[in-house]
């Protein structure tokens, strides 16, 4: 397949090496340095792209490939506000494009194994409160993690007691009005070169139960995105990764 990358830092340098390794071919590379080249022109030479760029630039290149009618796979998190907008941009335009905050096989497994424990959970709110922790490196621009966003909304959907996620950071960590029962909780620490840490716990007077996923590299991350770059061509509409594992459990 002919890949463009849209954003070449530490995951699209990592994805091209991967997507070599499977005998696809890179025809565009898109930086900070050389924006100019992103055009339809040079996008429609590709079968398919891949986005890992900033919080701040993801939506242009987005919607750049809507323009050009081709499939995109996402990666890019902090952007979570603007979900619906593309969702619909998408849908309309008739490009598909699928977008996940973690592409690893490991934390596929842990979304799902997450989401069965908030159901169990559920039924002993009056006993355990549930919190998460997110850990990521220094250079991280978004807050919380895209990864604990959707952990977090899944958390909602079953645990009735908790209304919002609220993230709890370096800027905001003094405000005691965060810790109202309804919220759930996210710590988001920035620490060294920490590639992605989850963490879902669930405490009570007696005992506290821990989910943690480590990522120990960008790996998992970057094969999964081209995994998704070799499902999506041919498809229509908008997909989260969650539909390309579709566990069966
Ligand atoms: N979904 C997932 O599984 C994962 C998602 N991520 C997310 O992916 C994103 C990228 O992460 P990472 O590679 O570590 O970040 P980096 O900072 O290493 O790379 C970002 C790249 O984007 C480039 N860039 C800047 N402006 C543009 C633009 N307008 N168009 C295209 N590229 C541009 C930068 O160029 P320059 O170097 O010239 O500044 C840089 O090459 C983040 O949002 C991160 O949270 C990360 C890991 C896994
Ligand atoms: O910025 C990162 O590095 C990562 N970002 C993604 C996220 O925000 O969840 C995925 C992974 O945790 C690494």
């Amino acid at each position: 397949m002919k890949i463009a990358l849209l954003g070449y830092g530490k995951m699209g340098k990592m994805i091209e090496g991967i997507a070599l390794d499977r005998n696809h071919e890179i025809v565009l590379k898109i930086d900070e340095n050389n924006i100019s080249e992103l055009t339809v022109e040079n996008l429609q030479k590709a079968d398919v792209a891949i986005e890992f760029s900033t919080p701040h630039t993801v939506l242009d290149n987005i919607y750049k490939c809507i323009e050009a009618k081709v499939p995109l796979v996402v990666g890019t998190t902090g952007w979570y506000g603007q979900l619906q907008a593309v969702k619909d941009a998408c849908v309309a335009a008739n490009t598909p494009i699928m977008y996940g905050s973690n592409f690893s096989v490991g934390v596929n497994i842990f979304f799902q194994i997450s989401k069965i424990a908030a159901k169990m959970m559920d039924n002993f709110s009056d006993q355990y409160d549930v919190c998460m922790e997110e850990i990521h490196h220094i250079h991280k621009l978004d807050s919380p993690s895209g990864t604990a966003i959707t952990i977090a909304e899944d958390i909602l959907g079953e645990f009735k007691d908790k209304k919002q996620w609220v993230d709890v950071n370096a800027d905001n960590s003094d405000d005691v009005t965060l810790h109202k029962p309804e919220n759930l909780i996210i710590n988001s620490f920035r620490e060294g070169e920490v590639p992605g840490t989850h963490v879902v716990l669930y405490d009570s007077e007696v005992d506290r139960i821990e989910l943690k996923h480590i990522a120990h590299g960008r790996q998992g991350f970057a094969l999964g995105a081209v995994l998704a770059a070799e499902w999506l061509p041919g498809k229509q509409g908008f997909y989260s990764v969650k539909e390309m594992y579709d566990f069966k459990i």
